[in-house]
């Protein structure tokens, strides 16, 4: 296993907002992290690259714990695409796919060619060429989303976990977003990565998993989880699975 998590819990504001998650993610596989708002997503992926601190439980990288790995290794094996605040400095979109190399190399050390290589090959795959020496915070939320999802691509790492990839993206780039995280799995990436399009999760997903407030209620394939008492009592909505499509028929 690439990513595990084991009995996590996550305390903010004096209660569990991650209470008890246990998930793992394969070599090869997208797995979609799926729940209504509040229910946990994004705390958990923070505690995947560290940025909040587990009240309990381990996240495995491999066979090491992340909590005990250098920094810069964790970075090199776990690229994130976040909803973290954006940085304020002027930075063009190749400056900061850039930064996605910094943790191969050390600040210091000059752009090598597997550098120029891995930053050539985000900017293309996130469709950036045109915008690539637009200063970042003149750029569209769609286009900001895609540069930050180049950033983590540039890692090259054997993880890629990502938190709303498709927020802000219009369709055509959010098929294409999902497509190439296909691609990357079928080439041996994990990917985890939360998304609100169930149908989306449905389409590009191999596992799905979803969180209600805090809690890890379902895993497994979209036929196994997303029944109709599931989608009526988690997220509200009349539906059900036909094939291998949902079909949302409206509120509960
Ligand atoms: N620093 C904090 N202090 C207190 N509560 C927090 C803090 N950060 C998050 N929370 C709460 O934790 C819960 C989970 O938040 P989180 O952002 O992980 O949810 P989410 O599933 O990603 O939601 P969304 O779909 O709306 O993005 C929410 O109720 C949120 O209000």
């Amino acid at each position: 296993m690439s990513l595990r998590v084991a009995g996590l819990q996550v305390r903010l504001g004096g209660r569990f907002v991650v209470d008890g998650v246990d998930l793992a993610v394969a070599p090869g596989e997208v797995l979609g992290l799926v729940g209504p708002n509040g229910s946990g997503k994004t705390t958990l992926l923070r505690t995947l690259y560290r940025a909040v601190a587990p009240a309990n439980g381990t996240v495995y990288l491999g066979q090491s714990t992340v909590g005990e790995l250098p920094r810069r290794e964790l970075a090199r094996r776990l690229g994130a695409s976040t909803q973290e605040p954006e940085h304020a400095a002027s930075l063009t979109v190749t400056e900061v796919v850039e930064q996605g190399r910094v943790c191969h190399r050390g600040w210091l050390e000059p752009m090598r060619a597997e550098d120029d290589e891995a930053v050539e090959a985000a900017i293309r795959a996130a469709g950036l060429v045109e915008l690539r020496d637009r200063d970042v915070r003149t750029l569209s939320g769609g286009e900001r989303q895609r540069v930050s999802i180049a950033r983590a691509l540039a890692v090259r790492p054997e993880v890629l976990v990502l938190d709303e990839p498709t927020n802000h993206l219009d369709l055509r780039h959010q098929l294409g977003v999902l497509g190439l995280l296909r691609e990357l799995a079928a080439e041996g990436l994990a990917v985890l990565l939360t998304l609100h399009d169930l149908r989306l999760a449905v389409s590009y997903c191999d596992r799905i998993a979803v969180l209600d407030r805090g809690n890890l209620i379902a895993v497994g394939s979209s036929a196994e989880v997303l029944d109709e008492q599931l989608l009526a009592e988690v997220f509200g909505v009349r539906g059900r699975m036909r094939g291998s499509t949902l079909d949302i028929l409206g509120p509960a």
